[in-house]
């Protein structure tokens, strides 16, 4: 009989999962997703259950790794929360399988590795995309996202000036006030994002809140949110005046709304680009639209488990 699974708790995987391990980890899977024989990993569309009396989705999202023989799946409810809202707005669970015996290995927090994948996969579309010299960062949102977007982003870039903006302007302040180093909390989007080169939105918008006749021609903008497809982060304009990236162009058309409704032709996804088979046009205007991929979640967790048995 199969030992039962072992839990990891949030805080373990806190500390047993680091960007400079996971970077790498996620190059290689987006790679081997991207490449045109892609037998080596299974990855289907998300499977989507409306939570219609709570404004929220339960996403079912499994991933197997044939090579490296990850056999995960994530588990992740997530929600359109009111300003003001004290409720959560992304909950998630990982579980690891043992792919020969089928019995489920670790049963892991999903809420550290959905926040520090999803950060980092963004700081990967950065080091792809973004201008050679980039100076100013904004971030829109102040959430759990927008936290995990900060670390990578300062931890990999040297920025010599990061900015915020959030809907409420105490929760910029709060979130200004939680880091290590400066940022500074801007009251308008217009003003937070005018000559920013690197842009990351992370907000729970579901109607645009960046707009293209406000962003420099050339920025990087990692567009996180908005991950149904009648929900927006980004105008029109930009998604038609911006290359667009994505993270799996199967997930972008049927999920993203700002990619639907534009009817914004995706460009290349970042494991093209990281193969060469598409290039990066660092010198105009980028979107990266991320939606989240089980793969991402998959190697997170092996990496996690992995760091937990060395240590039990
Ligand atoms: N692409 C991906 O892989 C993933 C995307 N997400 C998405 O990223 C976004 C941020 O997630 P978290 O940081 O975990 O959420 P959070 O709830 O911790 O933070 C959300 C932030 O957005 C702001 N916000 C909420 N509604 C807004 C609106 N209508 N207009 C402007 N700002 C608004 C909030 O004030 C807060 O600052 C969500 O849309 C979430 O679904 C989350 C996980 C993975
Ligand atoms: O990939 C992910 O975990 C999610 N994408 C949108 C909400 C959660």
């Amino acid at each position: 009989m199969a030992e039962p699974p072992v839990l990891i708790r949030q805080d373990e995987v806190e500390d047993l999962l680091h960007y400079k391990d996971l970077i790498p980890r996620l190059e290689v899977a987006l790679r081997k997703f991207s490449k045109l024989d892609s037998a080596e990993v299974i990855q289907p569309v998300r499977t989507t259950v409306p939570l219609q009396k709570y404004n929220g989705f339960l996403g079912l999202m499994p991933a197997y790794l044939v090579h490296e023989d990850i056999l995960c799946t994530k588990l992740v409810c997530f929600y359109k929360r009111e300003s003001g809202s004290t409720l959560p707005s992304t909950q998630a669970t990982v579980l690891l399988f043992d792919p020969e015996y089928g019995n489920v290995k670790a049963v892991m927090d999903g809420e550290v590795i959905t926040a520090k994948r999803t950060a980092a996969v963004s700081a990967i579309s950065a080091k792809l995309l973004m201008p050679t010299k980039s100076d100013v960062l904004t971030i829109l949102g102040a959430g759990h996202q927008a936290l995990s977007h900060y670390h990578v982003f300062t931890e990999t870039f040297s920025f010599k000036e990061v900015r915020v903006w959030s809907r409420r302007k105490e929760t910029a302040e709060r979130f200004a006030q939680s880091t290590q180093g400066h940022v500074t909390v801007w009251e308008s989007v217009e003003e937070a994002v005018n000559g920013a080169d690197v842009i990351v939105t992370v907000t729970g918008a579901s109607e645009p809140v960046l707009f293209g006749q406000w962003v420099k021609p050339g920025a990087h903008v990692a567009a996180v949110g908005a991950c149904r497809p009648d929900w927006r982060e980004l105008d029109d304009v930009l998604m038609r005046q911006a290359e667009v990236y994505v993270d799996s162009r199967e997930g972008a058309v049927a999920e993203s709304g700002d990619i639907i409704l534009s009817g914004a032709k995706v460009f290349a996804e970042l494991g093209e680009v990281l193969n060469g088979t598409r290039p990066a046009l660092r010198e105009k205007t980028t979107v990266f639209k991320s939606l989240g991929m089980g793969i991402q979640d998959a190697v997170s967790a092996k990496l996690v488990f992995e760091q937990w048995k060395n240590k039990h």
